[in-house]
């Protein structure tokens, strides 16, 4: 789908769509206890339904509670029994990452398939753990999705690099509670995207899961035969959504962004000292954050922790006063796309003066850019930043692939164009 969009300022009041990664969890957590969870505000969009359909496949059962299904019940079904089974992953990284350890839990023979760009997406760190438990881990013979897991998770003494993606982590924090013994999980680098390994263990703890990490989060003790408890979960507002309303906001009219809470274990609530240490104004006002008009000028921004804003604070950085720098953004071109070079080119055709290196950018601030034509590369995120640079384009922007919201944000040129976005 192209969406061609004439350059407008972009305010008014926004309800933020749910956050993708407490999604997750939350139905990942309730399915794994034995009994009833009402799970309420829940994000429906693809990767969503994929993490739903593998868990349906563990076991669990899904009732809607309301049309859309952002309100459902979840029947858990305890320990996951999936024997003979292909679970389709769709693109979600967070969805093949988070349920690989379940899938291997018992001696099953399962197989994970993948859409789009997830195929090519990492899943070696696992292969050593799965490894040590003599799981057979058959591929096409590169490590890639469609993969044949049989063979049942052992507890032990891991350890997996925390630079790849801390999905893995995440993966196995869900399933080692389960087995019949203790684990330790040992970071073997710096622990890359923590936030998000803090979020699962915020929400394993919700739903009686007990496991002890250290102070720095590079090792964690995981006492075995836990139980999931059943529990209810509205889940809040996602930052990483929200950073692409404050950006219309501090570019264009004031942008109110409700449904969030004030602060957040989401890592991109890092958006807000970001924007702040621009220069940017943003408020907290009768309960919710107002991205105001506000020039900004460049800063440099390390997002090794909060990778999904990259492409939001290129845009940013692109419409801000001088240099920025993005650094420690190697892992960004893992993602849906090679997120690093699709924001680099899409900048580039807009007129901006951008210098990529492996593992972040250096931008120099152009104020108004150019319009033209880029392409989403299939990347909900890229598409989204075009958006938001859209604002402050001379000319109309022409968005190829703009359909590729759908992933994170199906609603998203809905909301656009009811906040003054004209698209044709
Ligand atoms: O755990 C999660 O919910 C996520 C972790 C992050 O991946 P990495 O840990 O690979 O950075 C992030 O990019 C992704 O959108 C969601
Ligand atoms: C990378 C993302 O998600 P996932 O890793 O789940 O595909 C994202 O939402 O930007």
């Amino acid at each position: 789908m192209d969406i061609t969009i004439q350059p407008h300022p972009i305010g008014g009041t926004v309800q933020v769509p749910p956050s993708k990664s407490l999604s997750h969890r939350a139905l990942i957590c309730a399915a794994l206890a034995d009994g009833k969870s009402v799970l309420d505000h829940l994000l429906v969009s693809e990767d969503i339904v994929a993490t739903c359909s593998v868990l349906e496949a563990f076991g669990a059962k899904i009732e809607k509670l309301n049309e859309d299904g952002s309100k459902l019940k979840m029947i858990g079904c305890g320990r996951p029994s999936a024997d003979h089974v292909t679970l389709d992953c769709h693109e979600s990284g967070s969805t093949v990452r988070f349920l690989m350890p379940l899938a291997a839990l018992d001696a099953a023979e399962v197989t994970l398939t993948g859409r789009g760009r997830l195929p090519k997406r990492p899943l070696e760190p696992y292969r050593p753990i799965f490894d040590a438990s003599q799981i057979n881990w058959q591929t096409a013979g590169d490590d890639a999705l469609p993969l044949t897991l049989s063979g049942a998770l052992k507890p032990g003494d891991y350890t997996m690099p925390g630079d790849v993606s801390s999905q893995f982590i995440s993966g196995l924090l869900f399933a080692l509670p389960l087995l019949n013994g203790p684990s330790t999980l040992r970071i073997t680098t710096a622990l890359e995207s923590r936030p998000y390994v803090d979020l699962t263990l915020g929400v394993l703890k919700y739903y009686g899961i007990t496991i002890d990490v250290s102070e720095d989060g590079r090792f964690y003790a995981i006492p075995g035969g836990q139980h999931y408890k059943p529990a209810d979960f509205s889940v809040e507002g996602d930052y990483s959504q929200a950073a692409f309303w404050f950006a219309f906001g501090v570019n264009g009219r004031a942008v109110r962004c409700e449904h969030l809470p004030k602060t957040s274990l989401q890592g991109d609530a890092a958006i807000i000292p970001l924007i702040r240490q621009m220069g940017g104004q943003i408020d907290w006002q009768d309960g919710a954050w107002v991205a105001k008009p506000s020039a900004r000028h460049g800063i440099d921004m390390d997002v090794s922790q909060c990778p999904d804003l990259m492409p939001i604070l290129a845009v940013l950085a692109a419409t801000a006063e001088g240099r920025s720098r993005i650094l420690g953004a190697g892992r960004l071109r893992l993602k849906e796309s090679d997120r690093l070079s699709a924001m680099a080119d899409l900048l580039t055709r807009l007129g901006v003066r951008v210098e990529e290196a492996p593992d972040g950018m250096t931008i120099w601030g152009a104020g108004q850019l150019k319009g033209g034509e880029i392409d989403a590369v299939n990347d909900h995120r890229i598409a989204m930043a075009a958006a938001a640079a859209s604002e402050c384009c001379s000319d109309p922007l022409t968005i190829h692939g703009a359909e590729a919201v759908r992933k994170s944000y199906p609603d998203f040129w809905q909301d656009f164009r009811q906040n003054g976005g004209q698209t044709a």
